[in-house]
């Protein structure tokens, strides 16, 4: 990432894409230091429709076309590579990257997960902590890495839990907190990168 030109990003989604769509206006702000170049996703999803009607290109990845992980995998390495990406964002996309995509991007995939890791990781975290009964959650902000949602943390926040939250009104809140934070972490390390030692992270300060 050069000191003057945004940084390149290309967002992975899997489904309703709000945060995809928060991350789109985030960047339309004049100054904003990353421009969204591509949007890929693994299943037909409204995220899609998010990146059509803002101008931005997509394509589909399906596990289902390929013969197995491993082509898979390396398929969405190469679909991402042809955008030539600074950066790589996962937001709301369910799928675990694997070897081909980490050896291609490693160190340059942010993610965001609805819950404060290193509880409730996977793709069920708002209703892992639920049923828990935790009181309070929230969302994490990290570096991917080859675990499932095991990468340095780059920025949480908490949500409390209400008594009478179900997961939907609970992942919604907690959606509000991720569209902001996703956009104030994208931006911070397209401007002053990020150093990691593999278990923590830290985005150099003004
Ligand atoms: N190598 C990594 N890839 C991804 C990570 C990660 O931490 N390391 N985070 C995910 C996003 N995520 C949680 O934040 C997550 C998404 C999905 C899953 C999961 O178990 N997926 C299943 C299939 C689920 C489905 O198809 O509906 C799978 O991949 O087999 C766990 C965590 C993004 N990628
Ligand atoms: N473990 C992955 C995971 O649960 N990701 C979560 O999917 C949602 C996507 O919302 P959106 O489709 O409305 O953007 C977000 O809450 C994101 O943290």
């Amino acid at each position: 990432m050069s000191a003057s030109a945004p940084a390149k990003i290309v967002v992975l989604a899997s489904g309703a894409g709000t945060l995809l769509r928060s991350l789109i206006d985030a960047a339309r702000v004049e100054g904003y230091p990353a421009d969204i170049v591509a949007v890929g996703v693994d299943r037909d999803c409204p995220a899609t429709t998010h990146a059509d009607d803002a101008g931005i290109k997509s394509f589909r990845v399906r596990l289902g076309d390929y013969a197995d992980r491993a082509a898979w995998d390396a398929a969405l390495t190469e679909a991402v590579h042809a955008y030539v990406p600074d950066l790589v964002v996962t937001a709301g996309f369910m799928k675990i990257l694997g070897p081909s995509f980490m050896a291609a991007f490693g160190g340059r995939i942010i993610n965001t997960h609805p819950a404060l890791l290193p509880s409730f990781p996977g793709a069920h975290g708002v209703a892992d902590a639920l049923a828990y009964g935790v009181k309070v959650t929230g969302a994490t902000v990290h570096l991917v890495d080859s675990g499932i949602d095991t990468g340095p943390i780059l920025a949480q926040e908490t949500v409390a839990v209400s008594d009478d939250d179900d997961e939907a009104s609970l992942h919604e809140r907690i959606k509000v907190v991720e569209r902001r934070l996703l956009a104030e972490v994208v931006a911070a390390v397209a401007l002053r990168g990020v150093i990691s030692d593999g278990r923590k992270a830290l985005i150099p300060s003004e």
